[in-house]
């Protein structure tokens, strides 16, 4: 009698703009695994804090309300929606409003607390396996990952694939590359100086710089490398 293959567990981080979502969803789609986009929870906690008139740069005013929103993620990378309280987030978490407070609200050690012990239980329960992304996945909430992915590319090339995705999302003029460059930069300098968990390349995850590779390359280059994990056993 055949037995199923063990759950594999991937651990995809890096940052913004590197093209870890779009890899991850393509990778589970790909091999049939779960996904979870732990950057779309800590957007959700945050666009839940806006909402509820919580003051985002007050740390203890953020650490207090961190339990309050219930968080369910969705885990299908076809359709990975994200509620708080019950309320679909998809579209909200997505603005300029939620992506100018995210890193301060995932500063806070209370909110990371509540998001790393959720993301444990979502990768814990997911039956085939799961690719998990985001900042500090290979070094906090997933240290055992069967794979870890770090994807890196100039700050250049992640400036000029989402300043196209912004032009394409509501069809206005070309924004300025040099500001969505800043804007990126400025992200990563918060999310890697913070003092909890910060984005961070785990010492045995694989770095695999995305300037010169097109998606569809990215995507066959860690498929491979998880189908030569599984088949070492
Ligand atoms: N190798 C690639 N070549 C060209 N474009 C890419 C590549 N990888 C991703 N993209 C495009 O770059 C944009 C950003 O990708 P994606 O959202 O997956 O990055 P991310 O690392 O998850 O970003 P963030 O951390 O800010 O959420 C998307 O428009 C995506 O289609
Ligand atoms: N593991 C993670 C994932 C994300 N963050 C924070 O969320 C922000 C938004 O992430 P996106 O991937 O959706 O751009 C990110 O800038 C971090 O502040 C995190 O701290 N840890």
């Amino acid at each position: 009698m055949q037995t199923a293959p063990a759950p594999v567990i991937v651990a995809i981080d890096g940052p913004s703009g590197t093209g870890k979502s779009s890899t991850s969803r393509a990778v589970a789609t790909a091999l049939g695994l779960s996904y979870l986009d732990t950057g779309a929870q800590y957007r959700a906690i945050t666009w839940w804090m806006l909402t509820n008139d919580v003051d985002v740069n007050d740390p203890a005013a953020v650490a207090a309300a961190a339990h309050k929103p219930a968080i369910v993620s969705g885990t299908n990378p076809a359709a990975p929606g994200i509620t708080a309280d019950g309320v679909d987030a998809t579209g909200p978490i997505r603005t300029q409003e939620v992506t100018a407070a995210v890193s301060a609200v995932s500063a806070v050690p209370e909110i990371r607390a509540q998001l790393t012990e959720l993301q444990r239980r979502i990768a814990v329960e997911a039956e085939t396996g799961i690719v998990v992304e985001g900042r500090d996945i290979g070094t906090t909430v997933l240290p055992d990952a069967d794979l870890k992915v770090f994807l890196t590319a100039s700050p250049e090339a992640r400036a000029a694939r989402r300043s196209g995705e912004l032009r394409g999302a509501d069809g206005a003029a070309k924004p300025d590359l040099a500001g969505t460059q800043a804007a990126l930069l400025q992200r990563d300098s918060a999310d890697s100086s913070r003092t909890t968990s910060p984005l961070r390349q785990a010492g045995d995850a694989l770095e695999v710089d995305t300037t010169e590779l097109t998606l569809e390359q990215v995507v066959e280059c860690v498929v491979t490398l998880i189908r030569e994990k599984q088949q070492a056993g």
